[in-house]
């Protein structure tokens, strides 16, 4: 479990982090969404201990990070896929963590195996990886202590589709087995493929938090007919909103269920209703952060 209770982080005037509260589950993958800016890594390093707050408390598992003895054991963080030393092979690397953590090197070739760098990549050096590389390689040092909980930063970031795919595939089984996870991501998509609860945040406040399902419902409905024009009409006696579909149908400012209502007292035949799809989502992603998606500046010389 991850408990964040109003945390605010202030860098001279600038409020990076403000007021945020939440908590991530056990056996939950939870993404954090926001915009460039928004304060997920300000956040996350918070979580991990490297920032400290102006005010408010982070704990992983009950306990603030810097208190929790051999944390590796407990938490995995990547935080910076590129911050690994380039000159060192990505094998060396997990080697010289696993000798740290008093891990068997046994366990390195079982997380290589498990992020998929293949022996000739392990020995290659981390200079010459491609980023989508790093972020495996990234994630592999995360889990070498097997942990309960995984903190990640943009873990998406430079992976192809298929590289989100096996991630995706990979963070649901850690989550299946009781496992928590954080990850961040400044696009919509990525945070939908992977994530069950989705924290929205942006210039420093949640904006909208809950189940993936909660915020697609609350996104309108996405409806097909025998005859669209006679449900968008019934639709509009009953002061709904609906306009036409990319791909047929009608998209209805209205729960699924309130749809269903008005076609069944019509007696119209419905061929599909669902919840809104990705690109509602996306809508309100950008209407949800467009107040706060502007430039802020960089404060020269604050230091965490
Ligand atoms: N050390 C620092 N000194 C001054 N300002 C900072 C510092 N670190 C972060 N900020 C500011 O805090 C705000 C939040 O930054 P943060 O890196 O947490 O955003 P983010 O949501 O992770 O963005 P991105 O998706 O671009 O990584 C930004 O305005 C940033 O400029």
């Amino acid at each position: 479990m991850i408990t964040v209770e109003n945390l605010t982080k202030r860098y001279g005037d600038h409020i990076a982090v403000d007021d945020v509260s939440f908590a991530c589950k056990p056996g939950q993958v939870t993404g954090f969404l926001g915009p460039n800016g928004a304060g997920k890594s300000t956040t996350m390093r918070i979580i991990a201990g490297l920032t400290p707050a102006s005010s408010g408390t982070a704990t992983v598992g009950g306990t603030a990070f810097r208190d929790i003895p051999n944390p590796a054991t407990q938490v995995g963080v990547l935080l910076d896929a590129s911050a690994q030393h380039a000159g060192r092979t990505g094998a060396e690397i997990l080697r010289l963590s696993a000798m740290t953590l008093g891990i068997p090197k046994s366990r390195v070739a079982e997380m290589l195996e498990m992020v998929s760098l293949t022996p000739d990549e392990a020995d290659r050096r981390v200079r010459n990886y491609s980023l989508g590389m790093r972020q495996r390689l990234g994630i592999a040092n995360a889990l070498l202590g097997d942990p309960h909980i995984l903190i990640l930063d943009e873990p998406a970031n430079g992976l192809d589709p298929a590289g989100i795919h096996w991630m995706r595939t990979l963070l649901r089984d850690y989550a299946n087995r009781g496992g928590t996870v954080l990850l961040s991501s400044h696009l919509l998509h990525e945070i939908e493929i992977i994530a069950d609860e989705i924290l929205v945040i942006g210039h420093g406040r949640i904006v909208a938090e809950g189940t993936k399902d909660e915020l697609l419902a609350g996104n309108g409905a996405r409806v097909r007919s025998l005859d669209d024009t006679a449900l968008a009409a019934a639709l509009s006696r009953a002061d709904i909103h609906a306009r036409p579909a990319d791909g047929g149908g009608l998209t209805a400012d209205a729960a699924p269920e309130d749809v269903g209502r008005v076609a069944a007292a019509s007696g119209i035949v419905l061929v599909e209703l669902r919840p809104g799809d990705g690109a509602q989502l996306e809508e309100m992603f950008l209407q949800l952060t467009q107040q706060t998606q502007r430039e802020q500046p960089v404060l020269q010389g604050a230091q965490p």
